[in-house]
């Protein structure tokens, strides 16, 4: 695993938008999965504004989402169908066609669930998954003790993620209790997994899952278990690594063309 600390927020969003348009420079047609939250919205702010100076070609870019509230009725602007057309999709210059995600409406879910996780594996798989990650170390809505080798399912969200997530509502009575995610084990089969951490209140949950062992309780952790995956954290999510000046050396030391 590799571990970035960036100055800010902003910084972050760049760094992984330029990750994102080498790989969409070498493979255009590449599946992109995209996380939902406010600490991605700095990458999508970053890849837009290079595609619109003409730096990327973002023309023939997947989209596929990595979570989903269950029962928000169609169109619901916070269902995460709604929330990635409008921060990734359109920013993009791209139309729904490009995009795929688990059906939240679906009358069975299960099946919803399935049928997700065999398109994901149709299309090719995921070349990049961004992730962010929950105060609780869930990563999409992974909550603790989800199984490290769990695939897109149902889950119950904790009261903690409800509470995290009633921003975007009227109140914690309109978050929904239930929602769809890609399971660790198929978030784990993305070619490229880079989550992005900001601010202090992910400092406790970025330290365990970087430097903590590998445990369902805390979903972030099955990281370690990728062969390439990359955490950017800014100072204040990056405060409580034991190892900071070991990852500030080591990628300082790293050469330009090798990217994250
Ligand atoms: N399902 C999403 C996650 O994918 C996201 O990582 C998390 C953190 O969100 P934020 O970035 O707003 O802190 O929120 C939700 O639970």
């Amino acid at each position: 695993m590799e571990v970035v600390i960036v100055p800010d927020a902003a910084a972050g969003g760049e760094l992984i938008a330029e990750a994102v348009a080498t790989l969409l420079r070498r493979r255009p047609d590449a599946l992109l999965g995209v996380a939902t939250g406010s600490t991605p919205l700095p990458i999508y702010q970053a890849l837009a504004a290079k595609v619109r100076a003409g730096a990327v070609d973002a023309s023939r870019t997947r989209i596929c989402q990595l979570d989903e509230y269950v029962g928000l009725p169609a169109g619901h602007p916070e269902s995460y169908r709604s929330v990635v057309l409008r921060e990734v999709v359109e920013p993009l210059g791209l139309d729904e066609h490009a995009f795929m995600g688990p059906d939240g409406t679906a009358e069975d879910v299960q099946a919803a669930c399935e049928a997700y996780d065999r398109a994901l594996r149709e299309a090719g798989g995921v070349d990049l998954q961004l992730l962010g990650i929950g105060t609780d170390g869930h990563i999409g809505f992974n909550e603790p003790c989800s199984s490290l080798a769990s695939r897109t399912r149902i889950k119950t969200l904790t009261r903690q993620t409800r509470e995290d997530n009633a921003r975007f509502f009227d109140s914690l009575d309109e978050v929904p209790h239930h929602v769809i995610t890609q399971g660790i084990g198929t978030i784990l089969e993305a070619r490229h997994l880079v989550l992005l951490a900001t601010g202090e209140g992910k400092a406790d949950a970025v330290a365990h899952a970087v430097e903590g062992p590998v445990a369902a309780l805390v979903p972030a952790s099955a990281l370690q278990l990728h062969p390439h995956a990359t955490v950017v954290v800014d100072e204040a999510a990056a405060s409580k690594l034991k190892l900071a000046e070991y990852f500030r050396a080591t990628y300082a030391a790293k050469p330009d063309w090798q990217g994250i």
